[in-house]
This record gives C-alpha cells, structure tokens and sequence, in this order.
C-alpha cells in the first residue's frame, strides 16, 4: 500500500534531510535529494535467522522513518558466504575469520548493497578498510541453551550440565562451548554438528547426538522452543562476544546511512559489543581458540565484563570479570584481553 500522497516535492519532515519524496512520478517513491539511488539495497545471508533479523532491522528503520513504508523502498539480497558452504566441518579447521562476512563486505565495497545485517558474533572484529559497523541493535537474551534429544533423559534446570547422562555425545562447532561443557564434564563426548538452527535440531532428532547447544537469542527470534530445553548460566557458559547483537555495516563514506543508523543504535548493545570485542581482539586468538566474552551494564551504569580463554578439551580454563566505567568499555576490553593472555599457558595462543 502507499503512504498517502505528501505535499509536492516537500521535504518529509521526518526523515533525515537527503531523503525526499519524489512526487513528479505517477507512483510516488521516496528519493534522496541528491546522487543516492533507490531502493537502499539490505545484504544478508539467506538462513533463516538471517531473514528475520534483517527484516527485524528494517521494521525498525521504518518504524523511525515511517514515510519508507512503501513498495521499492528496500531491496533485500542475499549473499551466499564462504561460512554458508561449509556444513561438515568446524570453521576452526578451514582456518580464517570473517567466514560469513567475506562476500558482504565485497557487496559493500563494489557498491552492489548500501548495508548489510550481521549476527554480531559472526562478524571479525577489525572491519575491512572502507566499513564501518556503524549501528547495533538492542541484545537479545545473551546465554546459550542445552537442548536434550529425543532419547535423552529429562535435564535439570538448575545444574543442566551436571545433569547429562555418563558418556553422552554432545552435538557443537563451538570451540567455545565445547570448552567449557569439558572442563565441568570430563566424561563427555563432543560431535561436531553445523548448519543453521532448523537444521541442527533436525539432526539431534534423528539421533546424530544426545544434546546439542545453541544461542538462546536465534531460538527466540525464530519461534523456536525445543522440548526440554534449558537454559544455561552466563557463569556456567559464557557466551561469545557479540551474542544475541544484530550489527548493520555500511560503506565508511555513507553519511546518510550512517545518520540514519544512529537513530536506531542501542547504546547499551554499543557500550557491551565495544567491550566484548576489544576483548576478543586483545586475545587475537586464532579460530582455534575458545575464547569467551560478556558484558553487562549495571544498574549503577557500570559495565562488568567476564572474559574466557580454553583449551578445546577443557583441561585448562580461565575465567576473569572486571567492572569498569561504562565509557572506558574498549579500555576494558583491551586490558582483560592482555590479562587473560599473560596468565594462558603458551600453547593456548601458540
Ligand atoms: N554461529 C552461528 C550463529 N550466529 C548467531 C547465532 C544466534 C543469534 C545470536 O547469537 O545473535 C548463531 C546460532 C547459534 O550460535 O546458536
């Protein structure tokens, strides 16, 4: 449906200065004042929580900019990645970060999209040179899940881990979360699993494993709730850097964007995604390493920041927490990077 017809080449009051309605045409589209083109073009991968997030992104941009509420406003394109291809394996063994993002960055770069919209924990912590991550949306729930198969027995919710039975085989990629389930579960058996949500929990129903773990956060934006679920502790596992954030990346030069993306920025996903990140990029660890961070703003406005580094098998684990001022987040981040680093055994980062 069209938003009703605005005044003749009036500026829309409530957009941004460069976004204006063209009115001259028989069907009014909304046209930036100067060079830009329309439709602004959306970059995503094509997984189902890509989709949702995306569109997520762009009910949000509209709900700031009502008057791009009408057809040929957004044009979505779905990039397939490097990550996308790999279904066998750990992303820790084709070596190399930014898997998902390669192919959306090059999008951007060639001007073929004008942003993109990341599940922040996918995404390298240093941006390519001509993008910036100019806009995080408000986290979801942050922690992970421990989902029980169909021939597991029922989980306790208040020591899940604790609670899976001798010898169970656990289904994850996570360097991470296999760490950590080791660490407290010697006994246990980790199986790689990959493939988006819908199709992890496909293979813990036909059997492939015992449990399997996954982001709260793509549960809840998908609809999904598996029987038996239960959710686990940040202490017990701690999430990734960037968990449960969706971050939007445009062209560095894109002012326009840019200022429209700062209307919808989350401050508090901002202040904790700086620190987690600057942990992560302080650790530098290779995809091998698990690595662990979380931030939380507290009520008094303080940022407490938990930082994990693993061995994969979990025979070593450290795990540190930190309170600093909410606008020294990167500080805090770096410093706890450096920290956990010097006190790791040579063989974590080697
Ligand atoms: N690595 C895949 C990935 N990237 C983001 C999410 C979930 C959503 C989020 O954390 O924002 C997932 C799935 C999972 O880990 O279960």
């Amino acid at each position: 449906m069209l938003p009703a017809h605005p005044a003749r080449r009036a500026p829309l009051p409530d957009l941004p200065a460069t976004f204006r309605a063209d009115t001259t045409e028989a069907t009014p589209s909304v046209r930036p004042h100067g060079s830009r083109n329309l439709p602004l073009r959306v970059g995503t991968r094509g997984s189902p929580l890509a989709l949702w997030q995306t569109r997520h992104f762009l009910e949000l941009i509209l709900q700031f900019c009502p008057v791009l509420r009408m057809a040929g406003a957004f044009e979505e394109h779905v990039i397939s990645t490097s990550g996308d291809q790999i279904q066998d394996r750990r992303l820790a063994d084709v070596g190399g970060k930014g898997l998902f993002a390669k192919e959306i960055h090059e999008a951007l770069l060639d001007g073929r999209i004008d942003f993109a919209v990341h599940s922040l924990k996918d995404l390298e912590t240093e941006m390519p040179p001509g993008i910036v991550l100019a806009c995080t949306l408000r986290r979801e729930d942050v922690r992970d899940v421990l989902i029980p198969g169909p021939g597991c027995a029922a989980l306790d919710p208040s020591d899940p881990l604790r609670s899976l039975p001798a010898g169970a085989v656990v289904g994850t990629a996570s360097l991470r979360r296999q760490s950590q389930l080791l660490h407290a579960r010697p006994d246990l058996r980790v199986e790689v699993i990959r493939g988006n949500v819908q199709s992890r929990l496909n293979k813990l129903n036909n059997g492939e494993a015992d449990a399997t773990m996954l982001a709260l956060a793509g549960l809840k934006r998908l609809g999904i709730s598996p029987p038996g679920m239960v959710v686990l502790d940040p202490e017990a596992m701690v999430p990734a850097a960037g968990q449960g954030i969706v971050g939007v990346t445009v062209r560095e030069g894109d002012t326009e964007l840019r200022q429209l993306l700062l209307a919808i920025e989350n401050p508090e996903a901002r202040a904790v995604s700086r620190a987690e990140r600057a942990l992560l990029a302080a650790l530098d660890g290779s995809c091998r390493t698990p690595i662990g961070g979380h931030a939380r703003l507290l009520p008094n406005g303080e940022l407490m920041l938990t930082g994990l580094v693993a061995r994969p098998d979990g025979s070593f684990l450290l795990k540190r927490t930190v309170h600093g001022a909410a606008r020294e987040a990167e500080a805090l981040g770096l410093a706890l990077g450096d920290e956990l680093r010097a006190d790791s055994p040579a063989d974590i980062f080697g």
